[in-house]
């Protein structure tokens, strides 16, 4: 995270704009998971839609008022990127973007989303604003160096002034595909809910990758930028994975000033994606699942849980930053590839 004075660097809210968590809580028992593996495997697959493959059949598409956005036309560099958004909405994401169904064990009985301690199904999504996003960061990116040159070793932290034309550019683009990912997001939860025939109890989102107006304890407004973190201002509620095996905690900030209001936004990489390939197989991988009775559909190895970092150990160093209300944990996962 950093904090800047009217001014926003494009490099570090990041390439995937506005990725994000978004998690439903169903009044479901777990049972409902391990009994039903199999048809929940294809409501995965029926309704969501992964990677640089197309996106939902026409019949199958669902609008949405981000895609009517005046930022479209006001913003230049947007004009030719809403026939894409379009086609790319309710999709997710490639690496490790996923969807999944898994176990929400609520342990704080004075959680701000008024459920009851205990356990229900889950819905976790983490995905960002796809191709719109990464178009937005590039292209903003590279004007900001050519307009703010550094050293070679700080060239990344070229900014664009708030009060500049481009600064405010960014910022509306940014602020539309942090709409658009958020929009993502809804879809694939409207899609798996309705499959369910079920209304969410509760949801808790958050991006981790965005920037925002804030007010620092002594008044000053900067802008805060996350890029890879979670939002933990007092009070706000946030979701922290761990992994495909191990559980991710439903969070509420506390506020500290010293991180900015801020936490880690998951269990964080042990290995590389080139070092996981390089000393995981398939079949150990495989094995790992099964022990941790996790089905996954897609995904690879350098996405394996073994890639991760011990969540809880995470968890421990930032005591401080944030209130565990519960967790959850993943049973039934897909990711692009299946
Ligand atoms: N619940 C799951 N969490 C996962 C999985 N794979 C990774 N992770 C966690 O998500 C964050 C996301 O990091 P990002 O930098 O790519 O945004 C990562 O640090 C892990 O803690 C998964 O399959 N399921
Ligand atoms: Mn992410």
């Amino acid at each position: 995270m950093l904090a800047t004075d009217n001014a926003v660097i494009p490099y570090a809210v990041g390439v995937d704009i506005g990725c994000r968590m978004a998690l439903s809580v169903f009044a479901l028992p777990p049972k409902f998971l391990s009994q039903r593996v199999q048809e929940l495997q294809k409501l995965l697959l029926d309704n969501t839609r992964f990677g640089n493959r197309t996106g939902f059949d026409r019949g199958k598409k669902l609008g949405h008022e981000v895609l009517e956005s005046d930022t479209f036309q006001a913003v230049p560099f947007l004009r030719n990127k809403q026939a894409t958004a379009a086609e790319q909405i309710g999709t997710s994401g490639s690496g490790n973007h996923f969807v999944e169904f898994g176990v929400v064990d609520i342990t704080d009985p004075t959680n701000e989303m008024g459920l009851a301690v205990g356990q229900y199904v889950g819905l976790l999504s983490h995905s960002g604003s796809r191709g719109l996003g990464a178009s937005v960061a590039n292209h903003y990116t590279k004007l900001a160096m050519e307009n703010c040159q550094l050293p070679n070793e700080a060239k990344h932290l070229a900014w664009l002034g708030l009060d500049s034309e481009l600064g405010q550019e960014y910022w509306a683009a940014m602020t539309l595909a942090g709409d658009f990912a958020s929009a993502c997001h809804h879809q694939i939860h409207h899609r798996l809910a309705k499959a369910l025939g079920e209304r969410p109890l509760a949801k808790v989102e958050n991006h981790h990758n965005f920037a925002w107006k804030e007010r620092m304890a002594d008044g000053r407004e900067v802008i805060v930028h996350r890029k890879g973190a979670t939002p933990a201002g007092r009070g706000v509620l946030g979701i922290i994975p761990g992994s495909m095996t191990a559980p991710g905690f439903i969070v509420r900030g506390r506020g500290v000033a010293e991180s900015l209001g801020s936490a880690s936004h998951g269990a964080g990489r042990l290995m590389s994606r080139t070092r996981a390939k390089q000393e995981l197989g398939e079949a150990q991988v495989r094995q790992y699942l099964r022990d941790h009775d996790v089905v996954l559909q897609g995904g690879g190895v350098d996405e394996a849980p073994m890639a991760y970092k011990d969540i809880h150990a995470v968890m421990q160093s930032q005591q401080e930053l944030v209130d565990v209300l519960g967790s959850f944990t993943p049973k039934i996962v897909r990711m692009d590839g299946a």
